[in-house]
């Protein structure tokens, strides 16, 4: 028994411990260290392929100002640090600060742990984050699906430009496309933002009294243009509006007399005002789509399209399954319809947040209709550093690319979005990008505010599209999720 060797040896080299306690943890640690470097050394490989290295890294292989937090080039492995928890968890249900290291002992206690570890190991694997690596914008790699088809993996934006944002054209079908499009008729489909249920009722003085209190934040007994933005913007979702859209629906409201006191507040039918804007002009929300969900348990051919997901992304297929949120569909209309810039997922919400977007077109759109990466800079002119900025920079970026005139004109970006990433919709596209960094425990962690993006807004035709996101955490079969594989036997 090899191992038990390395154990004497290990015991008599932290034979210094002062006390019979400390001796003894001592001695369980190298038991422990030995049984995991024992089960390292024999680990059958998993069944599902981890995919090939040079594609991919690991939370600190590649190292990149966009993570500052990833200094070493060889991180204590993730695997190491489950397997050594599991059985320290386990040595101590077995009553083990008395354990003795002897060859029966080891066989008694260690054994049963070591395969309870392995199993551990097996099931730490295949749930490794991994981004993939960037390399530089247009590299490509190609990649073979389980169809047997080969795609293009290509980068369109790296660390350097604020974000890794890849492309794969043709991830999805023709007939997926259809197939999706079919399920989710758009008639089934709800407003993506939901609606103000007292449309055109007025709010009580008394609210609108406590309304205006709150909304007055620099208290000086009236509303600025700016409280007044901050007020559509929390309340009705109206991210845009003009000043000649409000002076005949505020009273007193004129191009010089900008300020709306509580008075006139409470004298406003502010729920008319909304939805006017909504009829009169869409684009100015937050929002103008339809969307649904569809399960993966109910729609059968959507598991091979998480299996491609995971061909591309190089997470295992099990991770995949298993932090999917369910497939978001959504259609936009004609004319106006768009997703002004936001984020998938907030910093505030790091215990179940959205790790990635995988975003795919489901039809081709020939004008309007861009996904827009509103954080990237593809020509370096803000800098690296802009990415790793907070909210400070970031909430001032948002603020300039929510109205929809942030978007394209003529096929070119106005500043200061000039040499932002923007994506034509082209059927069976996948977009895909972080939206958290992997933090030096191989778990997602700082989030990305350079993750910032929208849907610009269609024209003529109307816009397909889809979401899966893959969260940070399990997602239970109820709350979308795909399931797990069975796997680990
Ligand atoms: O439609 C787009 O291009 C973007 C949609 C989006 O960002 C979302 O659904 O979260
Ligand atoms: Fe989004």
């Amino acid at each position: 028994m090899p191992y038990l060797k390395e154990i004497e040896e290990l015991f008599h080299a932290g034979n210094d411990h002062p006390s019979e306690s400390s001796k003894a943890a001592c001695l369980i640690e190298q038991c422990h260290t030995a049984a995991v470097d024992r089960i390292l050394e024999s680990e059958p490989k998993p069944t599902e392929p981890v995919r090939p290295q040079e594609t991919l890294i690991t939370p600190c292989g590649v190292v990149s100002a966009a993570q500052p937090e990833c200094k070493t080039t060889k991180p204590e492995s993730t695997t190491f640090r489950t397997a050594r928890a599991t059985l320290e968890e386990k040595a101590n249900q077995l009553g083990a600060q008395h354990l003795q290291c002897t060859d029966e002992k080891f066989k008694t206690h260690c054994e049963p742990i070591a395969k309870h570890v392995r199993l551990a190991m097996h099931a730490a694997e295949l749930r490794r984050f991994v981004v993939r690596d960037p390399v530089k914008i247009d590299h490509a790699v190609s990649v073979r699906l389980k169809d047997g088809r080969d795609v293009e993996i290509v980068t369109r934006s790296d660390f350097s430009t604020g974000l890794p944002v890849f492309e794969v054209q043709d991830l999805l079908t023709e007939e997926e496309c259809a197939a999706i499009r079919s399920a989710a008729p758009s008639s089934m489909m709800e407003e993506s933002l939901t609606d103000n249920d007292d449309k055109g009722q007025p709010i009580s003085p008394r609210k609108a009294a406590k309304m205006f209190k709150d909304l007055d934040e620099n208290r000086d007994k009236a509303l600025d243009a700016e409280e007044i933005a901050q007020f559509f913007r929390e309340a009705f979702d109206l991210v845009d509006f003009t000043w000649d859209f409000l002076t005949p629906r505020v009273p007193n409201l004129t191009k010089t007399n900008t300020k709306v006191r509580k008075q006139e507040f409470i004298a406003t039918n502010w729920n008319q005002l909304f939805a006017d804007a909504k009829k009169l002009h869409p684009e100015w929300f937050a929002r103008h789509s339809r969307q649904t969900w569809m399960m993966y348990s109910e729609h059968s051919f959507l598991q091979s399209v998480l299996d491609n997901v995971a061909a591309v992304t190089g997470l295992s297929e099990t991770l995949v399954r298993e932090t999917a949120e369910s497939m978001q569909v959504l259609v936009y209309p004609p004319n106006g319809g768009h997703y002004s810039c936001h984020h998938d997922t907030a910093p505030d919400y790091p215990d179940d947040a959205r790790f990635m977007t995988v975003f795919f077109f489901l039809n081709d759109v020939t004008e309007g209709g861009e996904t827009v990466l509103f954080g990237t800079d593809l020509n370096g002119t803000y800098g690296k550093e802009r990415a790793l900025q907070g909210e400070e920079v970031w909430g001032e970026i948002e603020s300039r690319c929510q109205s929809v005139a942030s978007c394209p004109r003529n096929g070119t970006m106005p500043p200061p979005f000039s040499t932002a990433l923007a994506v034509k919709p082209r059927r069976g596209t996948a977009l895909f990008w972080y939206n958290m960094a992997i933090d030096s425990k191989g778990q997602p962690g700082r989030f990305y505010w350079s993750s910032i993006h929208g849907g610009c807004p269609t024209r003529s035709e109307e816009k397909w599209a889809a979401n899966i996101w893959l969260h940070n955490t399990r997602q239970s079969e109820e709350d979308c999720g795909a399931g797990t594989l069975a796997v680990e036997k």
